[in-house]
């Protein structure tokens, strides 16, 4: 090894996701445009914006539901347009609204996932206890998720999102209609999944409580992001007291939607 090579700073995480000059519209509405960004592996990244600034029209393009026709999306490197369904493995989705069977167990729901992820029956049995083991949910296993309150509901979602390793891991709005010792839970170990399983979160959002100092922070405002950064740096750019402050000062009604992005 090299003098040079031994002083070198170590090299930033890998990028885990990269989204670069992305538009989407229904129609003549435009709901996302021009949206780039970059997260790193390890980070929890909140994806911060009021109703309707198109945070589940870019979950839906980077999941594929919809088709990218402006711009590019990039996953763990492989480009989702050229490389099509397998760019999506190294990717967790939670989604807004629940989509689990409530007729069949916990167990049930998250074997018939990882049998359409490929895994065996023993290495998906081994995977749901682990997980659910640090969700602590385990002993629900053979309940039936219809018996489970919306708290525990989500830790499965959670814990499916999960099964297969993935290196990127999307969640929107997962905490919506929970109750405030729920939310917590849900928040503090969805930051875990970034700190210690160096796991790239993006964690779509209009709570600002769900939000760390430490996290990345992108703001979309109808379509464009128009702050994105630490989230102290954020704060300290708005030159505003707080996260919330700092919010609602970039969102008000007469402020531009254009500009200001990092
Ligand atoms: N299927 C659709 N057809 C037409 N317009 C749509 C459709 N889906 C979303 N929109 C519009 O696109 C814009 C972005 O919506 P989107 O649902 O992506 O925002 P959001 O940030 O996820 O909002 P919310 O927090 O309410 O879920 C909004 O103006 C919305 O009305």
């Amino acid at each position: 090894m090299t003098t040079e090579t031994a002083n070198a700073s170590p090299a930033p995480p890998a990028v885990a996701l990269a989204v670069a000059g992305l538009s989407h519209a229904y129609g003549e509405r435009r709901a996302l445009d021009d949206v780039s960004f970059e997260m790193r592996a390890g980070r929890f990244t909140a994806l911060l914006g009021p109703n309707g600034a198109g945070k589940s029209t870019l979950f839906a393009l980077i999941t594929r539901l919809f088709d990218t026709r402006a711009g590019a999306i990039t996953i763990a490197g492989r480009d989702l347009s050229s490389t099509g369904a397998a760019a999506l493995a190294p990717l967790g989705v939670v989604f807004q609204q629940t989509t689990l069977d409530l007729d069949l167990t916990v167990r049930q729901n998250l074997r018939y996932f990882a049998r359409l992820r490929g895994m065996s029956i023993r290495d998906a049995d081994k995977r749901i206890d682990e997980e659910l083991d640090r969700l602590e949910m385990r002993e629900r296993l053979k309940e039936k998720v219809r018996n489970l309150n919306g708290g525990h509901r989500r830790r499965v979602e959670i814990a499916r999102a999960l099964l297969h390793d993935p290196r990127v891991v999307l969640l929107d709005e997962a905490t919506v209609g929970l109750d405030v010792p729920s939310r917590k839970s849900i928040v503090a170990h969805v930051h875990e999944l970034a700190r210690d399983r160096g796991i790239a979160i993006l964690w779509a959002t209009h709570l600002i409580d769900e939000i760390l100092p430490g996290d990345d922070l992108i703001v979309l405002h109808k379509g464009r992001i128009i702050e994105s950064g630490g989230v102290s740096d954020v704060v300290a750019r708005s030159g505003a007291a707080d996260l919330d402050a700092a919010f609602a000062q970039l969102t008000r009604k007469d402020a531009p939607a254009e500009g200001a992005a990092a």
